[in-house]
């Protein structure tokens, strides 16, 4: 049975002091911040999700953005070295939680550089954004741990958002959803649907028909029912301050078979 698992992280006392390269600097409020993603966890429980806690990194700001820190395909977890270095102590925990799963464990070595947020998994397509994040040795790293595996990986220009997942993300059938402003390529994606808000191009496949997104992206929420997707919206303003998106607070583990 494929499975239905999501490693999550929860938020480090010191989320606030969490980077921002792309927006200006917003206050977060910590309590709300942890409400809000006990709400976005309980959303992917009542999603039929089960999800696993990596045990918490509390020196590391931005550990709960967890998707940077892991990219999974198939069975197998390419443990990343972030493009910013205060986030590379964050990896330590994730990689114990993917090994405990089961998980083949891979590694991006120096001087690669890769974050999860850059990587978009469509079918065997795995889309990587070259950018701010992510290197060409990294790019390179990430074809010789999964090309092997049957996926075929294909390299974006990422210059005007942090991650590529910043920009786009993808419907269940392969429509990329995003903004074309934001992409330095759009013409590299076979079917675009554009959006009405810059964080409606960030969706959760959930299953089926189902799509995570931010509350901030209504009308695009809007589009998609009427596109015949179920929407649940949650409320993650506190992790858009730091460039966050629904994406970004989980990794979707599909296809493990245990
Ligand atoms: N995958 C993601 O969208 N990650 C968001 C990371 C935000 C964090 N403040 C950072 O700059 O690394």
């Amino acid at each position: 049975m494929p499975s239905k698992k999501a490693l999550v992280r929860r938020p480090s006392p010191r989320l606030a002091e969490g980077l921002v390269t792309h927006i200006e600097r917003e206050k977060v409020d910590l309590d709300l911040a942890v409400e809000q993603w006990e709400a976005y966890t309980e959303a992917l429980s009542t999603q039929g999700w089960e999800t696993i806690e990596v045990d918490p990194a509390d020196d590391c700001p931005d550990s709960v953005f967890v998707e940077d820190t892991v990219v999974m395909y198939r069975n197998v977890a390419l443990i990343t070295r972030s493009g910013a270095e205060s986030r590379r102590e964050e990896t330590a925990g994730v990689e114990e939680a993917v090994a405990s799963l089961g998980c083949s464990v891979n590694w991006i070595w120096e001087p690669g550089t890769l974050d999860g947020g850059d990587v978009l998994k469509v079918g065997d397509t795995i889309y990587v954004g070259r950018g701010g994040r992510t290197n060409a040795a990294g790019v390179q790293q990430l074809r010789a741990a999964f090309e092997p595996l049957g996926a075929r990986v294909v390299a974006v220009p990422v210059s005007k958002v942090l991650h590529l997942k910043s920009a786009i993300t993808a419907l269940p059938d392969g429509t990329i959803l995003g903004r074309i402003p934001q992409l330095d390529a759009p013409s590299l994606f076979p079917r675009f649907l554009p959006v009405p808000e810059e964080s409606g191009a960030h969706v959760v496949l959930l299953g089926g028909d189902k799509l995570l997104i931010a509350a901030s992206a209504p009308k695009t929420a809007e589009l998609l029912a009427d596109l015949g997707h179920e929407t649940v919206p949650v409320d993650i303003s506190e992790f858009e301050k730091l460039e966050g998106c629904v994406t970004c607070l989980s990794v979707r583990m599909r296809e493990l078979y245990v």
